[in-house]
């Protein structure tokens, strides 16, 4: 996608296969992994950059995101992105990507290690033990067999658990309002409720993201619901567990133990669990294995160098999946639907409600998400400065813009069409575009009315009623102005009835100009319209 090699700086403690993977690929590399934990210093280089890969140290806040200015893509080895700040980078058009899988079965281990540490108080013992103490009857534990697993959140790490869960003879339980009857049966676990969870569960394994919806979902009122006697492991994300209200159901001894791997401030280097005799805690070593680490730092350096050197998308949390065979395929109407919006936009001078993008024929079958976005980039950019093909769907959503999508496979006239409606408070226009070989974009259609014209650096639109005439006054006021006409494209509904020209002209037409065009019977609307 650049000219020169791209480069790409990792600041956190990625395995070094990725620095081998980038160079293989092409990609110059910088690791610096002490870096994420200097924030100031990061802000002062991650402009050299077009790629960060990051682990968990580094924070990618907006200020970073500030100074990023030829960043394109966020590359985190590993799931959870809590760290980046997703809104900043997509209003900046940086592609956020993760490594779904690479750590879940690492992560899914810890979790069951943490639950046999609690069940036999192993790292009690083992301290007692090397202490010379030989307390043979202090450490009393349970048995797993038999015992009841609440898992909640049965996503990839979750449904890892449950299965390991289902061969250890344990019965379980799982609450995931997203979970389909389906998988439930798959994996061997029975779907329950919340409520059912805590009040069954001898283990509660939490295995959710955090969002506004699992913060605090073990809060003191949930907990109070528990079992007697539970034991809780939080292998996810500090912030789902009141760790206060734990504390204290820990020394009233409702809960007999809890194994928590992450804090609600990370690094904890003091959190109110710390000290209990019961409690188990990990830094943050979920994914700490050398086969997790190994897994996710080949599958970053992979994917982000698809993507910086072919386009492709995988993985990306704020843009959709485009493969590299896909990315050469889409890279035209990726370019036609821009100019396709900004062509919309351009003309656009009130409120805009909705956009309907129509694919017909052989770009049916492409990643119409990202040509959509393409199209509402194109559209939004003549009225917000800030505007990217990332960071464009939600910013139309914010401001309340329906969008719509219609795929027809059958091809028409055209072997790819793209048409785009857009409705605003005074009219609904219509403009339709396709891509002819070389891979050039074409608009075809305005308002249903049939031209042929390539969309050039600097035009003239001009709609008009069909009378003789309009061309030879149009021709000579630019001609006595000294405006240049490159290119003339002309269409009309009906002899006498609407009709339009797309005019392309050398240089830009001055102000009197297009004073005078609009001054010639018949003319509706005149606008020059600049394509980059
Ligand atoms: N300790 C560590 O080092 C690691 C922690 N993680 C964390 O583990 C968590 C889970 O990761 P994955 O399983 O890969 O994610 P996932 O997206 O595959 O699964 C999450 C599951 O939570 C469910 N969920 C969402 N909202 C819920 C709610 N309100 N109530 C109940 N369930 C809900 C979803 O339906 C989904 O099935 C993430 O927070 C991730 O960041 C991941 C890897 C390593
Ligand atoms: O990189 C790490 O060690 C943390 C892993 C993690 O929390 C995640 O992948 O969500």
């Amino acid at each position: 996608m650049t000219a020169r090699a791209p480069r790409v700086l990792i600041s956190d403690a990625l395995s070094p296969a990725a620095v081998q993977i980038f160079r293989d690929r092409g990609v110059e590399v910088d690791f610096q992994p002490e870096l994420g934990k200097d924030r100031d210093r990061l802000a002062a280089i991650i402009g050299d950059y077009d790629g960060l890969a990051i682990r968990s140290a580094t924070k990618v806040t907006a200020k970073i995101l500030e100074n990023a200015r030829n960043l394109k893509v966020i590359g985190r080895a590993g799931i959870g992105v809590d760290n980046v700040d997703i809104p900043a980078a997509s209003a900046r058009g940086v592609i956020v990507m993760n490594t779904p899988f690479g750590n879940s079965i690492t992560t899914a281990e810890h979790a069951i290690a943490l639950m046999f540490a609690l069940a036999r108080q192993i790292p009690a013992a083992d301290a007692s033990t090397q202490a010379g103490k030989w307390e043979k009857n202090r450490f009393m534990g349970v048995e797993i067999t038999g015992k009841t697993l609440g898992v909640i959140g049965c996503g990839n790490i979750g449904g890892i658990v449950a299965e390991r869960g289902v061969g250890l003879r344990m019965k379980v339980i799982a609450y995931d309002p997203f979970l389909s009857p389906e998988r439930a049966l798959d994996l061997g676990v029975e779907k329950v409720e919340l409520d059912e969870l805590l009040a069954r569960a001898d283990f509660i394994t939490l295995h959710t993201p955090l969002t506004e919806k699992t913060r605090n979902i073990l809060s003191a009122e949930n907990l109070a619901r528990t079992k007697k006697g539970v034991r809780i492991i939080n292998c996810a994300r500090g912030g789902l567990v009141d760790e206060a209200a734990l504390r204290a159901a820990l020394d009233s001894g409702h809960v007999a133990g809890a194994a928590f791997d992450v804090f609600s401030e990370e690094p904890a280097t003091q959190n109110v669990l710390f000290g209990h005799p019961n409690v188990v805690c990990t830094p943050h070593l979920g994914a700490a294995t050398t086969e997790a680490q190994e897994n996710v730092a080949l599958q970053v350096a992979e994917q982000m160098s698809d993507y910086l050197l072919r386009g492709a998308i995988q993985n990306a949390v704020n843009f959709p999946s485009i493969t590299a065979e896909e990315a050469p395929k889409l890279k035209p109407f990726i370019e036609l639907a821009d100019k396709l919006g900004s062509f919309a936009g351009q003309l656009t001078e009130t409120g805009l409600k909705s956009v309907h993008v129509t694919y017909e024929g052989s770009v049916a079958g492409l990643k119409v998400k990202a040509l959509t976005a393409s199209a509402i980039a194109g559209l939004l950019r003549p009225m917000l400065q800030d505007v990217n093909v990332v960071s464009a769907p939600s910013v139309a959503r914010e401001r309340g813009i329906v969008i719509e999508e219609t795929i027809r496979e059958a091809e028409g006239e055209y072997d790819a069409l793209i048409t785009l409606t857009v409705t605003t408070e005074g009219q609904t226009r219509s403009v339709s575009g396709t891509v002819f070989a070389g891979g050039r974009p074409r608009i075809v259609a305005i308002k249903g009315i049939k031209v042929d014209a390539e969309l050039a650096p600097s035009m003239l639109y001009v709609s008009n009623e069909d009378k003789p005439g309009f061309i030879g006054r149009f021709a000579s006021i630019l001609g006595e102005a000294g405006v240049n006409i490159a290119t003339f494209a002309l269409g009309r509904d009906a002899p006498g009835g609407s009709a339009i020209a797309l005019v392309e002209v050398d240089g830009e037409a001055p102000q009197p100009v297009i004073e005078a065009v609009k001054a010639i019977p018949g003319v509706k609307q005149v606008k020059p319209l600049r394509f980059a």
